[in-house]
């Protein structure tokens, strides 16, 4: 049975992060008799052996916490000498650490499979709030991102009717449009843009201009990695990430002027941000946060390294972090069964 246990989170943080720190301490301590350490952001911690050690009293009150009380980041393993597997199984033995519970995106999955591969215990939990994690239904965070996002779209329309104005909202979402989709959805957007599935400005014009016509305000949800026709990638304007990608975000920026020249309807874009990310988990993602600390420490104490905990309809379920594709997109029939409604 692996007893001292260190938990990093990486990446974008993500609300829920803190309940599943709880969520694993808790069970691992009161079931199982065992120790944990937390890294500090993220594999950063792991690679320096920067870590504060957690019990119950350190994570005392924490399923409604948004952030991470152990901070995160985009550095990685492989990139220094220290970040090596070997110097990395070497920092973890003279810690005493027996298993690494990496919990992350897309990107952190890929590194924990990696660094699972070269030989370290490691097992995963998926987060992120865009919802493009492969191998499980849903991803805490989500369910707040979303929530956040329509609250924005209905306080958009209220101003957007009483100017008469077409208003575009911009959300999340670098590769995968789930955000946009499910806000837009639950806000009634008279057209929803994502990465997944291009759409012409003639088209977004013609609903726009179609909504105006019978005396309604214009609203649009967009998510940061939509491209229009002839766009070879994203808009970006912001550098770089801690990774080294380019930062999005600005995209309703852009197609504001341009639907506001073509159709002659004032427009206004709100770019949502970090707003999605920051403040308290809803219920929902403190649930499935907590659910998938807790059950992850079955993987741990059954040494199923390699393997991540995930949400297969309402059941805890694992998967091989090897099994994981790149991007659990929207499929195409999820956009056309709302874009009926478009217009
Ligand atoms: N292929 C990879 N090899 C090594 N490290 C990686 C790889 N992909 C991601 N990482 C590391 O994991 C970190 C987290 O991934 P990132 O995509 O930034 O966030 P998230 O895990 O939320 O998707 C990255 O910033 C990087 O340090
Ligand atoms: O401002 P930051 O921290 O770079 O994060 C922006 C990114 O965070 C995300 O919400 C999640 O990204 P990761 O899952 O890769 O962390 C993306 O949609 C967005 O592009
Ligand atoms: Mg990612």
């Amino acid at each position: 049975m692996p007893r001292r246990i260190g938990i990093l989170t990486s990446g974008g943080d993500c609300p829920g992060l803190n309940a599943v720190i709880r969520g694993a301490v808790l069970k691992g301590t009161e079931v199982y008799g065992q120790e944990f350490v937390g890294f500090r952001d993220g594999w950063r911690g792991m690679i320096e052996a920067d870590f504060m050690s957690l019990d119950r009293t350190s994570v005392r009150g924490l399923a409604k916490e948004g952030g991470t009380i152990l901070g995160t980041s985009r550095i990685g393993p492989y990139r220094t000498p220290e970040g090596q597997p070997d110097r990395i199984l070497a920092t973890l033995a003279r810690n005493g650490i027996d298993g690494v519970i990496a919990i992350g995106g897309d990107g952190t999955m890929r590194a924990a499979h990696l660094l699972h591969a070269d030989g370290i215990p490691i097992v995963g939990v998926p987060k992120t709030i865009d919802n493009d994690l492969d191998g499980t239904d849903y991803s805490f965070g989500f369910d707040t991102a979303v929530s956040v996002a329509t609250e924005a779209i209905d306080r958009l329309r209220t101003t957007g009717n009483a100017n008469h104005r077409c208003m575009i909202l911009e959300v999340m979402g670098r590769h995968a449009g789930w955000i946009a989709l499910h806000a837009g959805t639950a806000g009634g957007a008279h057209a929803i843009l994502i990465p997944e599935h291009p759409e012409s400005l003639e088209q977004i014009c013609a609903w726009v201009t179609s909504v105006h016509e019978r005396g309604r305000s214009p609203m649009i949800v967009v998510a940061e990695g939509f491209t229009l026709p002839g766009m070879t990638e994203a808009h970006s304007d912001r550098g770089l990430d801690g990774f080294g990608r380019p930062r999005l975000g600005g995209i309703a920026e852009v197609l504001a002027p341009m639907i506001a020249e073509r159709t002659g309807i004032e427009t206004r874009a709100t770019v949502l941000g970090h707003i999605q990310r920051g403040g308290v988990p809803t219920s929902f993602d403190r649930v499935l946060a907590t659910r998938l600390g807790i059950d992850v420490i079955e993987l741990v104490a059954r040494r199923q390294w390699g393997r991540m905990v995930a949400l297969r309809g309402t059941d805890i379920v694992s998967v091989a972090l090897a099994e994981l594709q790149e991007t659990k997109s929207v499929p195409p029939e999820r956009y056309h069964e709302v874009r009926v409604l478009f217009g």
